[in-house]
């Protein structure tokens, strides 16, 4: 049986992704939107690997863009569960910009998701 401290560590998910034309947008930068929709995909699975039960995102907290990503880059996404409540935990989510050619990485974007375990009924039920 691992501890919670060792679940913490396990949940923690890396996505990868080329950011294409298809996901940018009339400036060449990757859409807010999308790297919103990445970032909640993260934090879901994030959320499940910890709980390994059903959850749904109850909140997304503040999302700060503090950097454009560049159409032509890589980005990571990385998931860390940041706290865990009764029904309900926090995901925090990073997205690191990488360059293609060179050994270049910075933070771009961070923002939180809360998620609720529930049950077939779509009530909430313990995290843990
Ligand atoms: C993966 C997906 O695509 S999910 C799709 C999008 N999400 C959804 O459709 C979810 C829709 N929402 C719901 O079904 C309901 O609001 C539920 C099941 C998530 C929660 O039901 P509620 O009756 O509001 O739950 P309740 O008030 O008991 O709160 C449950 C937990 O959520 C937390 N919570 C509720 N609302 C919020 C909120 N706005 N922000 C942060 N936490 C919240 C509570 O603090 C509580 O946490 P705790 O048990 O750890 O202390």
């Amino acid at each position: 049986m691992s501890t919670i401290e060792e679940r913490i560590a396990g949940a923690e998910t890396r996505i990868f992704k080329a950011v294409f034309p298809n996901t940018t947008n009339h400036y060449d930068t990757l859409f807010g939107g999308t790297a919103m929709q990445l970032m909640d995909e993260v934090a879901f699975i994030t959320a499940t690997r910890f709980s390994r039960k059903k959850v749904v995102t109850v909140s997304s907290d503040r999302i700060d863009f503090n950097k454009s990503i560049a159409g032509g880059t890589l980005i990571e996404l990385v998931g860390t569960i940041k706290s865990i409540g009764n029904t309900s935990l926090k995901v925090l989510v990073e997205i690191f910009i990488e360059e293609m050619y060179s050994d270049t990485r910075e933070k771009a974007i961070t923002g939180e998701f809360t998620f609720v375990a529930i049950n077939d009924q779509k009530k909430p039920i313990s995290i843990l």
